[in-house]
């Protein structure tokens, strides 16, 4: 029996949105140490998954454990990075983006704690690794959306976090910004930490991913890329639609 414990388990995940239902007996287990892809059409339920995984939805039943213990736990612990759907964030706070990636460094010593020159250092180091140095002094909104993805990035990594949830980190980003962001989160993996990112970006998934999971309110698979994006899940997972893209030379040929 593997002794390693899962970044992530979730285990009969049902979550309701008062008569809308979410997540229909989500059952997922993340490996630590690997970039992992949530794959779903729009309305599947990928962002209400992060949403539980992070508490901050209650589930209407089942069980969600982060490292083997709660997510309050991992939170606490600063084990668990979370950057939110663009839509979900208010742009407009003023603060800059030097700022935004501080505030890992907070989630670590707590808001009534001042920064240590070890910590700036951390922070630097962060903006330097996401290739944001340049811009650290803006207000956070008066970036593109590549970059403000990879504020939130650097924002992670600044709080030292193991296990980074980043939900569609290719929404509204170019094909030059998303080749940035997999060479970092393969990095991020390289180094031991966990990644699960959130994706209608199917083209993205070979290069970016090392294990898929289909959703559709429960996952519908799991696995490595090539197992996973096939004629049969994907139509399960996309309600019927298989997104050409997603498929290899030989299967669009089929
Ligand atoms: N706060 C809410 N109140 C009511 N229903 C909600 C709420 N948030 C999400 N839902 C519903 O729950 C379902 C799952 O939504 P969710 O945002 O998790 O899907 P998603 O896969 O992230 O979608 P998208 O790809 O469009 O972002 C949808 O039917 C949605 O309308």
């Amino acid at each position: 029996m593997s002794t390693i414990v899962p970044a992530v388990r979730v285990e009969g995940l049902h979550v309701r949105y008062g008569r809308t239902s979410a997540l229909e007996g989500v059952d997922l287990e993340i490996e630590p140490g690997l970039v992992h892809g949530l794959i779903g059409m729009n309305g599947s339920g990928k962002s209400t998954l992060f949403k539980a995984l992070m508490g901050l939805v209650k589930p209407t039943s089942g069980t969600v454990a982060l490292f083997g213990g709660t997510s309050a736990d991992a939170r606490r612990r600063a084990r668990v990075a979370y950057a939110p759907q663009s839509e979900d964030v208010d742009w407009q706070f003023p603060v800059s983006v030097r700022e935004v990636v501080a505030m890992g460094r907070y989630g670590r010593l707590g808001m009534q704690r001042r920064l240590r020159p070890e910590d700036r250092d951390v922070v630097e180091q962060a903006l330097e690794r996401v290739e944001l140095t340049d811009l650290a002094d803006r207000q956070i909104g008066a970036l593109s959306g590549g970059q403000r993805k990879r504020a939130f990035v650097a924002r992670g990594l600044a709080q030292g976090a193991e296990l980074l949830l980043l939900d569609e980190p290719f929404g509204g980003v170019d094909k030059r910004s998303e080749a940035t962001i997999t060479a970092l989160l393969r990095a991020l993996a390289a180094e031991g930490r966990t990644v699960l990112v959130s994706t209608h970006d199917l083209v993205a998934v070979p290069a970016l991913c090392d294990r898929v999971a289909l959703l559709n309110r429960r996952i519908v698979a799991q696995g490595a890329p090539a197992d996973t994006l096939r004629p049969g899940p994907l139509a399960e997972a996309f309600g019927g639609f298989v997104p050409a893209e997603a498929l290899r030379p030989e299967e669009l040929a089929a």
